[in-house]
């Protein structure tokens, strides 16, 4: 399970009247446990949400507090976290790094304790599983968004995480790709935590928070978060 006890997170920014760098509070503080399979992550632009995502598996440490997965300190045992924890991007092209998907995928698996022809076979395997092996040898640039996107999931996926984190994965996709790609996180057996702006994906989960200023200011439900949420950003009564 992943634990956030009493978690801040600052970062160093200039100061526009240009004195010394000034410290600014990002988020906190936060306390949470999040045991659900299925929780959704909502707010404004600007409002924290990445930076939470990103705590939980240690690609941000917190300034003070603790995050931990399963009782691995995100901060002290940062490689053991992203075993278990991994991320996908927005951008599939911020974590594609190879020249095509089945040595993208290879790549993923490189810790496993495999043959060269059986990585490749299992990274072929997984290719598969996302509808993606008959693009397999194909330049990556040659795919489409929505591929490249499937492309990433199935090189993180394919280290068997525990938990998957994603930032709006979504987002730079047409309503086609969006629903292959919703569906493929909603048939995950891994518990998933989905950062997003669609609704209507976030209904569909165990759990939302609403992340607002830096805070977590609604946490529940879906139905009783979101209307906490229309009522933040519409400001209509729950
Ligand atoms: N390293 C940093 N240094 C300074 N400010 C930062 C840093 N990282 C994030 N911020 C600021 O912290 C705030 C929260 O950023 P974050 O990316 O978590 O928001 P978000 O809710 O994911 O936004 P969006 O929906 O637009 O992606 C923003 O104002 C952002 O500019």
């Amino acid at each position: 399970m992943i634990e956030l006890d009493d978690v801040l997170v600052t970062a160093w920014s200039p100061d526009p009247a240009g004195g010394p760098d000034r410290v600014v509070p990002l988020l906190g503080p936060v306390t949470l446990r999040l045991a659900e399979r299925r929780i959704a992550v909502v707010g404004a632009n600007g409002s924290g949400k990445s930076t939470l995502a990103r705590l939980l598996n240690g690609l941000v440490l917190p300034s003070a507090g603790a995050v931990t997965v399963d009782g691995l300190d995100t901060a002290r045992d940062g490689a053991a976290v992203r075993r278990r924890v991994g991320f996908v991007f927005t951008d599939p092209d911020a974590q594609i790094v190879m020249p095509t998907p089945v040595e993208d995928v290879a790549l993923s698996l490189r810790r496993l304790p495999l043959t060269k022809a059986a990585r490749q076979a299992a990274a072929i395997d997984a290719l598969d599983r996302f509808g993606l092996g008959d693009r397999a040898h194909v330049p990556v640039q040659a795919l489409s968004g929505g591929q490249r996107q499937l492309l990433a999931l199935a090189s993180v996926l394919a280290t068997r995480p525990d938990v998957l984190v994603c930032d709006e994965p979504t987002t730079l996709l047409d309503l086609r790709w969006r629903s292959r790609v919703d569906a493929l996180l909603e048939g995950l057996e891994q518990q998933v935590v989905l950062v997003t702006h669609d609704l209507e994906a976030a209904a569909r989960a165990d759990r939302v928070l609403v992340v607002d200023g830096g805070r977590v200011v609604a946490d529940g439900d879906p139905a009783s978060a979101l209307a906490a949420y229309r009522a933040l950003m519409l400001g209509v009564r729950p």
